[in-house]
């Protein structure tokens, strides 16, 4: 594996407001993602896609999430849709607006975000992130917003003749205002493998008790520079929670909930899950890496917390976060990424 090739892949990490000019200064910066105080519409500043989701109660708890490339960036903005691309890789985010109902606004915004994808040369979705203030309320027809997104999701992808093994690993948590905000990291030629978890039926499949369509999304996606690269690629994974087969386990109970995220991350990507999607990387809970912990109760943060540091490496950077899970009964959610860059340090 060359130098040239374990680099070709986007790499993120977190920044604190005050340190983000440095972090972007230099760089090519595919965007910035603020995980901040308030929500804006995405847009292109400074030759970059930015975009804030209101995901802190104050911006000074906020902090940024940067994607930097090693080509050079172009920007852009359609139909609501702002992005950034370098050849390889497109960055690109979406918001719709605070609504009653939004399977229809859902399915609108990503057929938008899907036809672009497709027009700009970027057809493999790699990992998606959605953020649904309200997301265990009701809209005005008495279903769960969560299943109302997941709903106009569903008929986008299945518009697009997304198959199973197409979808992305993917997020979808609360947020605390802005309606649903969602971003998009796809790829154009990189080779990417959809991982499911034995311990967890995939989310595709759960029965209809959680939901008219199935929430669609991949446990992780294995990202590499090539179909044969199947050692130094990068591992995107998607939010997890507390669920075992399909079902919530340890409902108030958060500690518990929270270690059995942590095992059941564990057991996704360690090495005998991914060898059953040939791939050979032998990872624990120690290489995550930009992971975010979701926790619904902010006075439940520490004992995560400690929870979280047991596991992860001192090195990780690590962003707690107090908003809501996508089910009732699911007081936290993790995900993160194995960065490939990590894995080549000598
Ligand atoms: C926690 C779960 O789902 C959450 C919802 C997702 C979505 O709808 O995109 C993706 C991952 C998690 O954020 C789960 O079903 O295991």
């Amino acid at each position: 594996m060359t130098q040239q090739q374990i680099l070709d892949l986007p790499a993120s990490k977190f920044a604190m407001p005050d340190d983000l000019d440095e972090e972007t200064s230099g760089a090519n910066v595919l965007g910035v993602i603020n995980y901040t105080s308030g929500a804006t519409d995405p847009d292109v500043t400074s030759g970059h896609l930015r975009f804030d989701l209101h995901m802190t109660g104050t911006a000074a708890d906020g902090f940024a999430e940067v994607w930097t490339t090693e080509r050079p960036v172009e920007s852009g903005e359609s139909g609501g849709i702002a992005y950034s691309h370098d050849g390889e890789h497109l960055l690109c985010a979406g918001r719709i607006p605070p609504a009653t109902s939004y399977a229809e606004g859902t399915r609108a915004a990503y057929t938008t975000t899907l036809e672009l994808m497709d027009a700009l040369g970027y057809d493999n979705c790699a990992r998606m992130w959605n953020f649904v203030n309200r997301i265990n309320e009701d809209n005005a027809e008495g279903l769960e917003i969560y299943r109302d997104f997941c709903k106009g999701r569903a008929e986008a992808f299945e518009a697009f003749n997304f198959s199973d093994t197409s979808v992305p690993a993917a997020t979808g948590i609360g947020s605390l205002g802005g309606g649903i905000a969602f971003y998009v990291l796809a790829s154009r030629t990189s080779s990417l493998t959809a991982i499911e978890n034995s311990k967890q039926v995939s989310a595709y499949n759960y029965p209809e008790q959680y939901g008219p369509r199935p929430p669609k999304f991949a446990r992780a996606t294995y990202q590499s520079a090539t179909s044969a690269d199947r050692t130094s690629g990068q591992i995107y994974v998607a939010g997890t929670s507390s669920i075992r087969g399909h079902e919530t386990l340890f409902a108030g109970d958060v500690e518990k909930q929270a270690l059995l995220a942590l095992d059941n991350i564990a057991h996704l990507i360690g090495p005998e899950t991914l060898a059953d999607h040939g791939i050979e990387q032998r990872n624990t809970l120690a290489d995550l890496d930009t992971i975010k912990v979701y926790v619904r109760h902010g006075e439940d943060i520490p004992a995560v917390r400690r929870i979280c540091e047991e596991h992860f490496s001192p090195d990780a950077q690590v962003a707690y976060l107090n908003v809501d899970v996508c089910r009732a009964d699911l007081s936290v959610e993790l995900e993160g990424i194995i960065h490939s860059a990590n894995r080549c340090e000598p």
